[in-house]
């Protein structure tokens, strides 16, 4: 009752005099007769509550949002991070001096923190979706692992409003292996100790992440992602494409369950060029759900413009602009309007947790034409590369060519409208010819396309003076007399180009992909030359095969990459290489095909580098032994790497050599073709 928590006296004075009547029991009436004097107090302390509560419960939303973000799994240690300022001061306002190395997502530079400790900080490129799957992708891995064989994340910056995203490494003083050995920036590496040592340490490394439950799977095992600390002990490094096997295995029965990925609708709304589409229902989740703090909302991740250029083979269907007619372009600034897309991999791909959504990369390689569009849109973007740049470093039979602004325009629409056309039917006919393709092929497009285009343009050439020679599918690949004489013509081309590293046997990854390596319109230099392709997981010519025919990813695929990066440490030489001397250096271009026949012929010690000092040849055969193990087509064949570390040193005994050490690329998807126009069964067995 109201009259109770007044006093009596107070009420007796409030009582106007000779007033009869007694007090009001309603509390409203016996409030007015009530001074303000007598009634502050008791307002104050309702106002005082109601504000004290207010704030208790705004602090207390504030606590559980800021907890919430901040809760990591507990068998991790959150990424620290730093006030973007730090970084900026720690590397000199990110000075070109300062520069250690250009990955695909971004510059690395180096840095000294307040307490002197150096550092490696990674500006990521935003606005590139594979920049921030990248980005997310380290930070979940930085909390993970734990091992002096991996070099993950110690920390990062995210400034929401600049978008710019940095990730803090520990600083590796002897870079990445590529440069090391490669461009023999370390002398270090022609020790034989040496060079055994970072094999073994890669090994160990590859060990660690396969022993882990689940299984971690690098997913992009080449020279350039391997590190070397202050004694050249070496480090695996760019988790950005790493993955959890579990996570794979749920997201593989998940596509199971739904069947064939399928693009339901996709509706373009062009405006004039700038053709804007609209992201209504894909799902995604930022990394807040890890907890590490980083504001990043949807739209950041899906209003992406787009650059339709890249003929990245994604899962073994190769969509270059050629196979498929896609007009290269600059891009585009477009939101996606999209039910269905195979990065999301559906609906309830798209309502699972955040945490798994980047894995949807794994899904992508058995998914139909469209989804490598949609693949395209997810990976191929490139917000901030000035369309020029774009149109040079993507166009490179046209690059000289003045581009008019409506040039540009016509081509853009031509590729919105190629894509929004692009029905069924057209899917299966694409499908179809890329069955139809010849495994060697896939090799031409990965690697020689620019040696084969000359080749093409120099016979057009010799036919139109008269001189016709034989133009069969294999000989992209040099042969005996005018291999040579072509090969030479091609090399004083990209000498002027300058890009020199299209035949390193990798490839550019996100802004600058294998096309505009061949450009040879490339400003930016990347450390090693080396890259690998967004669309993909791995680098070509590192990559397993199975990655290409569609088949299961593993440890397995680990494997095969640390396999060729063996032979690479042990050759002391890229992959795929050719140089200008005679034609015996062409049966050793490539370098598995190589020591596959060294094997054959029993001169296994003939690949290993002269160069080396101190050569143990029985330790080194070993080696080159080991990796043509870790080389064979079938993931089941090759050893595990627990069983390659026993086996480097000395614990495990080495088995028989096996026959086969095929190369070849996937070809599956031909071989399903054949076999089904002779009404075979039997689609799965490889050529
Ligand atoms: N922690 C580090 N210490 C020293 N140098 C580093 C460190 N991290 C990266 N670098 C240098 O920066 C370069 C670029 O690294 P980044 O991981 O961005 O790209 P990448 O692995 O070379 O290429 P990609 O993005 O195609 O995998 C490395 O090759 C290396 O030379």
């Amino acid at each position: 009752m109201p009259s109770r928590s007044i006093p009596s006296s107070e009420q007796t004075l409030h009582l106007p005099a000779g007033n009869e009547t007694p007090p009001s029991p309603s509390p409203l009436a016996h409030h007015h007769r009530l001074s303000s004097r007598q009634l502050l107090p008791p307002l104050a302390t309702a106002t005082t509550t109601t504000v004290a509560f207010s704030f208790l419960l705004i602090f207390a939303a504030c606590f559980r949002k800021l907890t919430q973000k901040r809760t990591v799994p507990s068998d991790s240690k959150p990424p620290h991070r730093f006030p973007h300022s730090a970084l900026r001061r720690a590397t000199n306002n990110f000075s070109p001096a300062l520069r250690l190395g250009q990955g695909g997502f971004g510059s690395v530079f180096r840095g000294t923190l307040p307490d002197g400790q150096l550092v490696a900080v990674k500006l990521m490129d935003s606005g590139s979706l594979q920049g921030e799957r990248e980005f997310q992708n380290e930070l979940f891995f930085a909390s993970k692992l734990e091992s002096p064989y991996a070099v993950t994340a110690m920390g990062f910056s995210a400034d929401r409003k600049r978008r710019a995203m940095l990730l803090v490494y520990e600083l590796m003083p002897n870079g990445n292996l590529q440069d090391a050995l490669l461009h023999r920036k370390c002398p270090e590496l022609f020790e034989w100790k040496q060079r055994f040592s970072v094999a073994v340490d890669v090994a160990r490394g590859l060990e660690y992440l396969h022993s882990l439950d689940p299984p971690v799977i690098h997913g992009d095992v080449k020279p350039s992602n391997v590190l070397l600390d202050q004694f050249f002990s070496a480090r695996i490094a760019d988790f950005g494409l790493a993955w959890s096997k579990k996570a794979a295995e749920e997201e593989g029965n998940q596509e199971k369950r739904n069947g064939e990925l399928e693009m339901k609708k996709v509706e373009l709304e062009a405006e004039d060029c700038g053709s804007v589409m609209e992201a209504e229902s894909v799902t995604t989740a930022g990394f807040e759900e890890f907890g590490l703090g980083v504001d990043q909302s949807p739209e950041s991740v899906f209003r992406v413009p787009v650059s339709l250029t890249s003929p990245e083979t994604t899962g073994g269907v190769s969509l270059s602009p050629e196979t498929v007619g896609v007009p290269v372009s600059p891009p585009t600034e477009v939101i996606v309007n999209i039910d269905k897309v195979s990065v999301a991999s559906g609906k309830e791909a798209a309502s699972k947790s955040g945490k798994d959504w980047w894995w949807k990369q794994a899904a992508g390689a058995a998914a139909p034409v469209k989804d490598y569009v949609m693949e395209w849109i997810g990976t191929e973007i490139k917000r901030e590369t000035p369309s020029s740049e774009w149109i040079s470093s993507s166009t490179p039979s046209t690059s000289n060519q003045p581009i008019t602004k409506t040039s540009k325009k016509k081509k853009e629409r031509k590729r919105l409208d190629w894509w929004v056309s692009l029905d069924e039917e057209k899917e299966k006919k694409i499908l179809k010819k890329e069955r139809k393709r010849a495994p060697r092929e896939w090799w031409k497009e990965e690697y020689c396309e620019e040696l084969e285009k000359k080749k093409r343009k120099q016979k057009k050439k010799e036919r139109e003076m008269g001189i016709v020679k034989g133009n069969s599918a294999e000989d992209w690949w040099p042969a005996a007399g005018d291999g040579e004489e072509s090969y030479t013509g091609g090399k004083k081309k990209r000498k002027k180009n300058s890009s020199h590293d299209w035949f390193s046997g990798e490839l550019f990854r996100g802004r600058f992909n294998s096309h505009d390596s061949l450009s040879g319109d490339i400003a930016i230099p990347k450390s090693g030359g080396v890259s690998s392709t967004p669309s993909m997981r791995g680098t070509v010519c590192y990559v397993a095969p199975e990655y290409g025919g569609g088949g299961d990813l593993s440890e397995k695929s680990d494997v095969y990459s640390f396999g060729v990066l063996l032979l690479v440490v042990m050759a002391g030489r890229r992959p795929l290489q050719v140089t200008n001397s005679p034609m015996s250096e062409f049966q050793r271009a490539n370098l598995i095909h190589w020591a596959r026949n060294l094997a054959r012929a029993g001169k296994l010690i003939d690949l290993v580098d002269g160069s080396i000092r101190g050569l143990d040849r029985e330790q080194a055969t070993l080696c080159v032994t080991v990796a043509l193990l870790c080389l064979q087509k079938s993931p089941a064949a090759r050893p595990s790497m627990k069983e390659v570390v026993g086996m480097l040193s000395g614990g495990v005994e080495v088995p028989a050599l096996p026959i086969e050490f095929s190369p070849s690329p996937p070809s599956r998807v031909r071989f399903k073709s054949k076999q089904r126009k002779k009404g075979s069964l039997n689609t799965d067995k490889p050529l």
